[in-house]
């Protein structure tokens, strides 16, 4: 049996405005009460992730900005991957670049940041992309927010990290996504399901996509990776 689901958070257990759904939370608690460990990774601020795993029930466990960021447990301490000086430089450049066009752009949750930096999507991102294209800086689109993050970091190398010091093999681990963030987990995880909202790359990169989108795909994933703890439910 899989010994642990990690799922994104925004677009797979959420919808498009970010409500969380409840058939994901029950579904959660359902494998948490099984003893399947539950890992969110996102690309949101440790403050949201700690919140969201006390309030949700998991063990605490949590994977935040992208892979920037992730805590084992409750009391685990934060460990904190990437650079976030060369995202502060990235995000002046493209600052004065779109000052010039009276464009103004918007940080989310900055100073509660150690790793990413995430801005709102009132800019294209393509345009971002090509600005940046000289920067040691990836821009993720998460369909939420744009991010600049540190190259060579993301959900999955964080999702290695925790998993060796777990000692889970990624052939017992199923991961579920929704965006281009979540790519490298999907292809690193033994199973990697993308709900039926994915984009089509992601949906490309995934083992199996659900009929269903957001929270009851989560589930419909779930149901599908381990038919037995619903067997028995
Ligand atoms: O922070 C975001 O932009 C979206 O986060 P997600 O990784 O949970 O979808
Ligand atoms: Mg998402």
């Amino acid at each position: 049996m899989l010994k642990a689901v990690v799922t994104d958070v925004d677009g797979t257990i959420t919808d498009q405005r970010r409500r969380i759904s409840t058939c994901a939370i029950e579904c959660i608690r359902t494998l948490v009460d099984a003893g399947v460990r539950v890992v969110l990774a996102s690309g949101n601020t440790p403050c949201f992730m700690n919140t969201l795993t006390k309030m949700i029930g998991t063990d605490g466990t949590f994977i935040g900005e992208n892979g920037g960021v992730y805590r084992i447990g409750f009391t685990g301490d934060l460990q904190v991957r990437g650079d976030q000086q060369v995202c502060w430089d990235a995000y002046h450049l493209l600052k004065s670049h779109f000052d010039q066009q009276g464009i103004a752009l918007e940080l989310f949750g900055a100073k509660e940041r150690f790793a990413d930096l995430a801005l709102a999507r009132n800019v294209p991102v393509d345009e971002v992309r090509i600005l940046l294209s000289n920067s040691p800086v990836q821009v993720l689109d998460t369909g939420f927010a744009l991010h600049l993050q540190s190259l060579f970091i993301s959900k999955a190398t964080a999702l290695e990290e925790l998993a060796l010091t777990l000692a889970l093999p990624a052939d017992q681990i199923l991961a579920v996504g929704d965006s281009e963030n979540d790519i490298p987990m999907l292809q690193w995880a033994g199973t990697g399901i993308a709900v039926a909202n994915a984009r089509p790359a992601v949906q490309t990169a995934a083992t199996h996509v659900t009929a269903a989108r957001y929270g009851e795909g989560f589930v419909e994933a779930v149901r599908h990776a381990l038919p037995s703890l619903f067997e028995r439910a």
